[in-house]
């Protein structure tokens, strides 16, 4: 890094070419007015609930004036908080290509990659492979990059399956390089429309036979002896002995490609690959993939102590072998190195359906947002693709807090081989579970622990060191990960989030108070927005059916059609969800796309933020204890073509899709009620907007409805589902009438 520092400064005396450019959004102006205005129709609003509470008639009224007040308030809120991400949107480009022109490729600082996997039958090592090779194959210099590999599932399968790829290597980084592939992970490739030649075809073979033997392997659930060829191979494997478990095993780190003598069939270094497979134990706690990163990140220091450090989790390849050398133009900056901490590239995803049923591109999480983020001091960190600064996990730019040994020290120059004997002692030893328990790893030092969503809570507390960090998102996407295809996934990924979060909000860091203190105002309204998150499931849990409820027993709530604050009520509505539109086009999303991403907010207001609250309190309570639930990487053939024809996927019963079937069907009923009033010539004129809401949740319900009835595949809705949720719905139909009448 050093050496980056120096070359650059020298060339800029020479006032080379800028390699970043930055540029603000143009309708940054015009958020803020809008902004302005629709402040003033929340204040409205707010008064008018007031008022409603104030001369409320009975104990029933004040009721539900009382909770559509508390909805509006959490939206309110929910909307305050994210005018930070409009403030300031800015869009950066880089320029890669004049960076190699003008620095020297010696110059270019080392970089540690680390690919995080945990269970084999989750995550397939074939994707892990994958991953890997698509990061081994960058077009950077050979002998300045290490892989490294964490396996929190401790599984001799994918020990084997990176042993192949070793070999795999060894054939695919000159065919890369020959014929220039900008597709570097193999499966991406060969589903690619690639040229054929016999030289395609005859690596293509190699990689399927590759890809056979490693999903043997995983079926048998074991290595088999006629599997392994070589002697050191052989000694890897003896360490899963017959006490060997997931959950408590001795360290296992192997070094697979060593850059400093493995080559290729064409004579070239190649990348050291390592595998490291941290000690576990049942009486230690691991702190699941943050601490999965720490034991990386100090046996990285060990072997080769990178100054940048790039973190993928398994499932995300490199899209573009450039990447590395398009971080460089922003580290090699000499005014914003300084205090600069990471840089985040968005999540992206391949195999989304046409439509993105389940909404889980997240277009405002990992790429509107992180702009604007970008605008004050940085992006969140989301847990992959994303380059560090080893310094900036070693406390803040000003105040370094050192590790326990010389040797984690990010200036530490590594001297010695890293196959040499106290070089893998040592590694070894910081690979060790109770290692980091009595030291600051994880609290004041590397990733941060104490909340589920590590990712996002990491990136939080470098801010509040005074770390900036830079959104990098370039138009071929520099990474591509996958995306969980049933609608239970989805939900348990997002309910995982939400534990998370709530983690942080009742912690000393509550975005609120620290971080607004800490990092800014905006910056800290911003993280803030994040972790609440999880009370969107209070405003959309009352309007799923409060209103409808209401409306089937003819109590009007909202204001009649003509009445001025009825328009209140429209331009509120058009106003967010028109804004919410234009956004979603502007980030390159369609109408189609921006329809299911509004159903999934319903949805997840319903579901997961709901359970995941649920889930919190009772964690906190000490009633359940809840760990790191992996989101679920296989599919099966019947699902992903249900997937790909855009139908939801429910399948096995769960509790969270209970209150979506209730909320389908009282808001049918309410719809329908309200209908047939019309029909018989009554004016709706009072329940104008209760029929409205109900109408606009029965749209977005449509998938449920026909879940339920029409389908009979095997993503149907579970007949047990619909039955309880039948029953609850009208228990609940009940219990509001009599309280109203009374
Ligand atoms: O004990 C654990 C648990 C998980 N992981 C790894 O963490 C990564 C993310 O896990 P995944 O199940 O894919 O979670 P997602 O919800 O899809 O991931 C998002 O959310 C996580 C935080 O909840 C972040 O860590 C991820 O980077 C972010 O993509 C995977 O590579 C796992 O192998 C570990 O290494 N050890
Ligand atoms: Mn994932």
């Amino acid at each position: 890094m050093e050496s980056l520092r120096d070359c650059t400064t020298s060339s800029s005396a020479t006032s080379t070419p800028a390699f970043h450019t930055l540029r603000q959004a143009r309708r940054a102006a015009l958020n803020r007015v809008f902004a302005a205005v629709y402040s003033c129709a929340i204040l409205a609003l707010l008064y008018h609930h007031a008022l409603k509470l104030i001369h409320s008639t009975s104990l029933a009224s004040f009721f539900i004036s009382l909770s559509l007040f508390i909805s509006d308030i959490f939206l309110a809120f929910m909307w305050v908080s994210r005018q930070s991400f409009r403030m300031n949107q800015v869009y950066r480009s880089e320029f890669p290509e004049k960076l190699k022109e003008v620095v020297n490729e010696s110059d270019f600082p080392t970089l540690d990659v680390f690919i995080c996997t945990a269970d084999p039958y989750k995550e397939p090592p074939m994707s892990v492979v994958n991953t890997a090779l698509s990061v081994i194959a960058y077009e950077y210099p050979a002998k300045k990059v290490s892989v490294y590999i964490s396996d929190d599932g401790g599984s001799q399968m994918t020990l084997f399956a990176l042993m192949e790829a070793a070999k795999f290597a060894s054939h695919w980084l000159p065919f890369c390089r020959k014929n220039n592939l900008v597709d570097r992970s193999p499966d991406a490739y060969f589903a690619s429309n690639h040229t054929s030649s016999s030289e395609t075809e005859k690596i293509k073979i190699m990689y399927e036979s590759m890809k056979i033997k490693v999903d043997n392997v995983l079926e048998r659930g074991k290595v088999d002896d006629d599997y392994i060829i070589g002697e050191k191979e052989r000694t890897a494997f003896t360490k899963w002995t017959n006490e060997f478990t997931r959950q408590d095993h001795p360290p296992v780190i192997q070094v697979l490609l060593d850059n400093s003598k493995d080559k290729d069939i064409s004579g070239h270094l190649m990348p050291s690959l390592i595998y490291v497979s941290r000690e576990k134990s049942r009486t230690s706690p691991h702190h699941f993939k943050a601490g999965a990163l720490n034991a990386l990140v100090r046996v990285s220091a060990i072997m080769t102590n990178a100054p940048i450090i790039l973190t993928l989790d398994c499932d995300m390849y490199s899209n573009d072998p450039q990447t590395p050398i398009r971080v460089l133009c922003y580290l090699s900056d000499p005014k914003i190195r300084s205090t600069l901490g990471y840089i985040q590239f968005p999540q992206k995803f391949h195999g989304l359906n046409e439509s993105d049923i389940y909404a889980c591109e997240y277009k405002y999480l990992f790429i509107a947002n992180p702009s604007g983020m970008d605008g004050l001091s940085g992006p969140n960190y989301v847990g992959t693709g994303c380059f560090f600064r080893r310094r900036a996990l070693f406390g803040g730019p000003l105040t370094m807090i050192s590790p326990e040994i010389p040797e984690l020290n990010p200036d530490h120059v590594v001297d010695k081989h890293i196959q040499s004997r106290p070089i893998l002692e040592l590694a070894h030893k910081v690979a060790g579970c109770n290692y980091g328990n009595s030291t600051s790893w994880g609290y004041k030092i590397g990733f941060k622990y104490g909340s589920l969503v590590e990712d996002f809570f990491t990136g939080y507390r470098l801010k509040g060191e005074g770390w900036k960090a830079i959104f990098c998102n370039p138009k071929r996407p520099a990474f591509l990960g996958g995306v969980p295809i049933s609608l239970l996934d989805v939900l348990n990924q997002c309910k995982r989030w939400v534990v998370g979060l709530l983690e942080v909000v009742f912690s000393k860091y509550n975005p609120m108070i620290f971080g607004t203190r800490n990092i800014g105002l905006l910056m800290g309204l911003a993280y803030a927005h994040y972790s609440f998150w999880p009370s969107w499931s209070i405003p959309t849990t009352i309007y799923a059916f409060i209103p409808q409820l209401a409306l089937l027993n003819g109590v009007s709530i909202f204001p009649k059609v003509s009445e001025p604050w009825f328009f209140l009520y429209v331009f509120l509505f058009l106003g967010a969800y028109g804004q919410h539109l234009l956004e979603f086009v502007l980030v390159g999303g369609t109408i189609q796309r921006w329809w299911n991403d509004q159903r999934m907010w319903m949805i997840r207001g319903l579901s997961c933020f709901l359970f995941g609250s649920l889930e919190y309190l009772l964690k906190h309570l000490g009633i359940s204890t809840t760990g790191f639930n992996l989101t679920n990487k296989v599919v099966d053939d019947e699902q992903s073509k249900r997937y790909e024809q855009g139908v939801f996927d429910f399948g096995v019963p769960s509790p969270m899709f209970v209150p979506l079937v209730m909320a389908a069907i009282i808001n049918l009923a309410a719809l329908v009620r309200g209908l047939t009033k019309a029909f018989m010539g009554r004016k709706l004129e009072e329940l104008f907007v209760q029929v409205f809401i109900a109408g606009f949740v029965v749209v977005n319900s449509a998938p449920i409805y026909e879940a339920m009835v029409l389908r009979s595949d095997k993503g149907r809705m579970p007949i047990k589902t619909t039955s309880v949720s039948i029953f609850l719905a009208l228990a609940l139909y009940v219990i509001f009438s009599l309280t109203l009448r009374n």
